[in-house]
Order: structure tokens, then C-alpha cells, then sequence
């Protein structure tokens, strides 16, 4: 081979390298450092048994996804939200297809807006199983509607639940974890407490809060190595998020059968959840493209963020004013999930 065909071959590599690496993080579902646990880090089989992880907002979307494939892993589990029943649903489905025995869950219905009933209920867990390994801050509402037209109210009960109602039970549990000097605090917030959008300003203010937050806490638990916060950033999930957003008015339902089927799979979402936990990371970004692309664009380059989201922004609000999801746009980009 002359040198000179060589050196072509070599400045190809050179190019196409690259190009490969871009077109794979054109494909990611998750921020680099997720990707690189999931694909050499630890398991979440081998990291997470044993443990009693105290879910709320598990009736539901993440949170019973979540409680289900831990059951499969071998933990104690709390399930809270508001309804019991529901509760009850979700501890048969975990003890139909998981390893654990009927006391082995906790069924424990919980309002987070309700913060005067936190420490009894952090006491009933600690009661029946003796410690909290793990806390994941799940329960939540999203919110469809626009600034000029929302009443107040609807600001603060997004305030108060997401919001003040994590913070509260945080605050009941974290001095368990400081007495053990070990624990995990999970909190599912969301791309929209990094990026705001349109006909969310509310529920992108609560996340914001929370990130604040969970953030300054970091700082303050230095000296507790054993204690680690584990802030879960997803993208569009399927779930009832959109059927129970809160809208104009705190009484005002939001419209049924609202196409959820383009978004990340729950059961996606959730493992890369676990293995976050398994690998005690601190920040993870869970989104399919081309939302995930738009919170790096919005890490790096503030100033276009902005110009784009007010772009994408006057879509949504057609999408949401045309009856269907203001996320639906992005169906152009990525094809139908079955
Ligand atoms: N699905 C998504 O697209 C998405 C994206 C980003 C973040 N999130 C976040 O994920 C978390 C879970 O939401 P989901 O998508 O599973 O939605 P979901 O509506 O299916 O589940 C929400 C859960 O929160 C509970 N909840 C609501 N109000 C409560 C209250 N006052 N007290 C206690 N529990 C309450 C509900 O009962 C339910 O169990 C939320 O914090 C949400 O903001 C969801």
C-alpha cells in the first residue's frame, strides 16, 4: 500500500470516527454518563436487594413501574399516594410476577400536599421495617395551560405538591439517614425543571424549585458519603402525567384519550432509573431525541435554547389549541412506538 493511500485512509477515519459517535448520540435515550453505567457499570440485581425503598406516587405511570420491577430485585416495599385501592392494585401486580411475600409490601396511602401527615407516616414505615434505604420522590402533577389564563390557585397546589409536598417528606426521612449515615434520595423531576416550556409554566417552576434544592442539599451533606441524592431528569414518559395535569382551573379535568404512544416506554424509563440508583449517580437525563439533543443546547447555549423553545412554544400551543399533545409535534422526527 503507498503512503500516500494510507494517509487517505487514515484522514477518512478521521471523519467518519466522529460522524459514527454523532449519529449514535443522535440515537441516546440518556446523558453520556448514564449511558457509559448502563453499558460497564454496576447492575441494579446485584446493587439493590435487601433494601426497603419507600415509593410515592406509585399508583401510576413511573412510580408503579418502578415498584413492580423492584419487586422483582428482592426489596421490602412502601407504596404511597393518594388512593388506597389503587395501591392495593399495584402491591397484587408486584406480588403476582415479583419474589416478595405479602408482608414484604407496605401499602400506605400518603397526600404529599398533606405535609402535617409526613412524620406519622415516616414513623409507620420505620415502625413496620425498621429503616429507609432508599426514598424516591416520584408523586407528582404536570399542568396544560397557558399563564394568561390560569388562576392562581393552580400555581400554588403545583407548588405545594411538587414542590413543598417533596420537600416535607425529605425533610422526615433525612434525619433517619444521617443517624444511619446511609441512604438513597431519589427524586424524579423533570427536562422541564432544566428547560422550560410553554403551557407548563407552574409545573416547569415547581421542578426548577426542586432542582434548586436538591442541589444546595448536596452541599450541605458532605460530611455523609453514605448518603447520596440521585436527581432523575426524564423526557415525554408514557403515563397518566397528561390525563391528571392540572389546567386552568384546580376543578377542571383535562381531556381523556390523549395519544401517549410516540413517547419513551415506562418500563425503559424505570430500568434506567434502577440503574442510576445501582450506580449512585447524581444527575441523570432519561429522553429520547430530539428532547434530550434540546437540554444540551440548553446547558451550552442558553441564548439559542431560548430562541428555539419560543419557536417549538408557538407549536405547542396550536397542537394543545387543535386538541391534541403539545408533544405530539416531535412525532416528525421519531416514528410511532406500538
Ligand atoms: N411521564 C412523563 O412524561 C414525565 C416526564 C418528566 C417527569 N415526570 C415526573 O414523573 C413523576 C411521576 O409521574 P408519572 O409520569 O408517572 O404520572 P402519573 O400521573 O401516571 O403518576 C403520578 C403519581 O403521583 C401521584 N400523586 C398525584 N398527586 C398526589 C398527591 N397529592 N399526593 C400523593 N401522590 C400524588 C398519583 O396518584 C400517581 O401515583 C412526576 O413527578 C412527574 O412530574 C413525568
Amino acid at each position: 500500500m503507498s503512503w500516500e493511500l494510507l494517509l487517505w485512509l487514515l484522514a477518512l477515519c478521521a471523519v467518519i470516527l466522529p460522524l459514527v459517535q454523532f449519529l449514535r448520540f443522535l440515537r441516546a435515550d440518556a446523558d453520556l454518563t448514564l449511558l457509559w453505567a448502563e453499558w460497564q457499570g454496576r447492575r441494579p440485581e446485584w446493587e439493590l436487594t435487601d433494601m426497603v425503598v419507600w415509593i410515592t406516587g406509585a399508583s401510576s405511570g413511573i412510580g408503579e413501574e418502578l415498584a413492580f420491577q423492584l419487586s422483582k430485585l428482592g426489596v421490602c416495599l412502601v407504596l404511597s399516594a393518594r388512593r388506597g385501592q389503587e395501591l392495593e392494585r399495584v402491591k397484587r401486580r408486584c406480588l403476582e410476577n415479583g419474589n416478595l411475600k405479602e408482608k414484604d409490601i407496605l401499602v400506605l396511602p400518603l397526600d404529599l400536599t398533606d405535609t402535617s401527615s409526613h412524620e406519622a407516616a415516616t414513623k409507620a414505615v420505620l415502625q413496620e421495617f425498621g429503616k429507609i434505604d432508599i426514598l424516591v420522590n416520584n408523586g407528582g402533577r404536570s399542568q396544560r395551560s397557558l399563564v394568561l389564563e390560569t388562576n392562581l390557585e393552580v400555581f400554588k397546589e403545583l407548588m405545594n405538591l411538587n414542590y413543598l409536598g417533596t420537600v416535607s417528606l425529605t425533610k422526615c426521612v433525612l434525619p433517619h439517614m444521617v443517624e444511619r449515615k446511609q441512604g438513597k434520595i431519589v427524586t424524579v423531576n423533570s427536562l422541564a425543571g432544566i428547560a422550560s416550556v410553554s403551557l407548563s409554566s407552574g409545573y416547569c417552576a415547581s421542578k426548577h424549585a426542586l432542582r434548586g434544592f436538591f442541589n444546595a442539599l448536596h452541599s450541605e451533606l458532605g460530611k455523609y458519603p453514605g448518603i447520596t441524592l440521585c436527581n432523575v431528569y426524564p423526557g415525554p414518559v408514557q403515563s397518566n402525567v397528561v390525563k391528571n395535569a392540572l389546567t386552568e382551573e384546580l376543578t377542571k379535568p383535562m381531556r381523556e384519550n390523549i395519544d401517549q404512544s410516540y413517547k419513551m416506554p415506562t418500563s425503559r424509563c424505570v430500568r434506567l432509573m434502577l440503574i442510576s440508583m445501582a450506580n449512585d449517580l447524581k444527575e441523570v437525563w432519561i429522553s429520547d431525541q430530539p428532547i434530550l439533543l434540546g437540554a444540551y443546547i440548553w446547558q451550552y447555549m442558553p441564548t439559542w435554547a431560548l430562541w428555539l423553545t419560543c419557536k417549538l412554544g408557538e407549536k405547542r400551543i396550536q397542537n394543545f389549541r387543535n386538541n391534541l399533545d403539545p408533544d405530539s409535534q416531535y412525532t416528525l422526527w421519531k416514528p410511532k412506538r406500538d
